[in-house]
């Protein structure tokens, strides 16, 4: 199991005074215990890591107060200059205590520890440098026109904060997505109030001590813990008091969210789930097409929004395609996140395994054939108690079971022959998802063409999960609103005003 993570004197351990840690709120500056904890459980082993204050209404208000008082006060104020000091100095305490966050993640979520490494720690770092870099060199737009009676008008257009940002982040890539929503909201001259998942909450602690020790001023980032429905999330994005929400998970939760933010017309981003494609054509590099679906299908466990739950193969390599796959994904080794050349950990919990795995036995009801896997695998120790699954392909599906319509998030992909270029664009888009697809050619122009009519936010050809986080990021129809990366986040994050001056 790792070290424990959450060593420090904010993490001090209330009710049982011997080892359990407890997770408290930071909320104007300070941190604040609640009446009410909940449990944080080790995926792998089933063992408490920590127990985590839950933020009741009451509290909930009082970070957002905290953060509309800090909205009102100097921050909104500070130069392009200290803002992006102060976001590098927060990516500098991220760096300072890189093995606390790995060893935060991994505990949480069970995933493998190089992964945590040069994945979810290495972008929490990049998400903070990235943005303090970008509003060092952002520019605004100007438009010079003529009124009617001759006059010049010059227009010109500025960024100013919205104020109060409530964040809302799921528990795959817990540090990762969190901070890819805080570090554009302040770079930007917000006050934030973030809520991880209660999946996954020792990171989320460990940054707000980064922050705090970063010097950020009181009640400009807020961290409450809790629950969704009648608790820390739902308390936040009902309120009226916060100026637009940001959020990543599910498409149902994103609807539910959405109805909130219309009362008070909220300004809403949302980042959602996903049934996402690979298509692999006979011209592609047949191994690199093999490694490719075999990242974008079990990384993370299946646990990655982009992940590829569909996979289509032209006919003429369709056998020898899923005999590959097959032979690469048996030689996955399933292990305890620390052991050497470990590919994949557990799900995240029992209950999200649960899931899983009724989607593993609805696949059979449904006629699939089970290619490898369906099942959980045995180890004979202490992972048993874990929330481990076995990587799963099927065939043999319709287009219309649920196994092929639903986001099951976890390692399973069904693969599908198909024989014309026309088609497969036809099937990839018969989705109510549409967040990313991978194509797999070396066929130049057919790598154009294909790409420009998929109905996705993203597409890679040849590659999964290259970001460059300058680039739009978002998904269409279930899978999401608005985009986020770059200069998007920075209109997302700001109240865009034009200036327009007779001269
Ligand atoms: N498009 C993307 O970029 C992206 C990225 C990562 C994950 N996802 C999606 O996230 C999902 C997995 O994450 P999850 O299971 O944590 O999602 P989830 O929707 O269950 O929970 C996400 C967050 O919302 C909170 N929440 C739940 N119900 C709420 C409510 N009624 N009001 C306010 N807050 C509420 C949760 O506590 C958690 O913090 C998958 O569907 C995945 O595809 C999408
Ligand atoms: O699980 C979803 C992954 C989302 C990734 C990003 O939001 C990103 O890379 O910025």
């Amino acid at each position: 199991m790792a070290s424990n993570p959450l060593s420090s004197p904010h993490a001090a351990s209330a009710q049982d005074a011997v080892s359990t840690p407890l997770l408290r709120c930071f909320i104007d500056g300070a941190w604040v215990e609640t009446a009410r904890t909940f449990d944080n459980i080790n995926p792998v082993n089933g063992r408490l890591i920590s127990r985590v204050c839950e933020a009741d209404r009451d509290t909930v208000n009082a970070a957002i107060s905290a953060a509309n008082r800090a909205a009102k006060g100097g921050w909104r104020g500070t130069s392009v200059t200290e803002r992006a000091a102060l976001l590098h100095r927060i990516a500098d305490g991220i760096e300072q205590r890189f093995d606390d966050f790995v060893a935060a993640e991994v505990a949480d979520t069970g995933r493998p520890v190089h992964q945590a490494r040069t994945l979810d720690v290495a972008r929490g770092i990049a998400n903070f440098r990235t943005f303090a870099d970008l509003i060092k060199t952002a520019s605004s737009e100007m438009f010079e026109s003529t009124a009617p009676d001759g006059a010049k008008i010059l227009n010109y257009v500025v960024r100013k904060p919205l104020g109060t940002i409530g964040i809302i982040s799921p528990w795959n890539l817990p540090l990762l997505l969190l901070t890819w929503k805080v570090a554009p909201a302040l770079a930007m001259g917000n006050c934030v109030v973030a809520k991880p998942s209660e999946e996954t909450p020792s990171s989320a602690t460990l940054l707000a001590e980064v922050i705090q020790a970063a010097g950020l001023p009181n009640g400009v980032f807020n961290l409450i813990h809790g629950f969704g429905p009648d608790s820390a999330g739902q308390f936040l994005s009902t309120s009226p008091h916060i100026d637009a929400i940001t959020f990543t998970g599910e498409s149902r939760t994103g609807s539910t969210i959405m109805k909130a933010a219309a009362e008070g017309v909220k300004e809403v981003s949302f980042e959602l789930g996903g049934k996402n494609a690979a298509v692999v054509f006979a011209d592609a590099d047949f191994d690199a097409a093999v490694a490719g679906v075999l990242r974008s299908s079990f990384t993370n466990s299946g646990q990655v929004c982009l992940c590829s739950e569909r996979v289509y193969v032209e006919r003429s390599i369709f056998d020898r395609f899923v005999a590959a796959l097959k032979d690469r994904t048996e030689q996955l080794r399933i292990d305890f996140p620390q052991a050497e050349g470990v590919d994949m950990g557990p799900l995240v919990s029992h209950a999200h395994r649960d899931k899983v795995l009724s989607y593993y036995r609805l696949a059979r009801e449904e006629g699939a054939i089970i290619v490898t896997g369906g099942g959980v695998p045995v180890f004979g120790d202490e992972r048993d108690q874990g929330a481990y699954a076995q990587p799963t392909i099927i065939t043999g599906l319709s287009d219309t079971a649920r196994c092929t319509r639903e986001e099951i998030f976890g390692p399973i992909c069904h693969i599908a022959p198909f024989d014309t270029e026309d088609e497969v664009i036809a099937r990839v888009n018969d989705s109510p998802y549409g967040l990313a697809a991978c194509v797999w050619t070396t066929h130049l122009s057919r790598a154009h063409r294909v790409a420009a009519q998929f109905e996705t936010g993203i597409v890679w050809v040849n590659t999964w999960f290259t970001r460059d986080l300058r680039t739009p990021f978002g998904g269409t129809k279930l899978s999401g609103m608005g985009r986020e990366g770059g200069r998007y986040s920075m209109d997302f994050y700001s109240e865009i005003s034009n200036i327009c001056i007779r001269l």
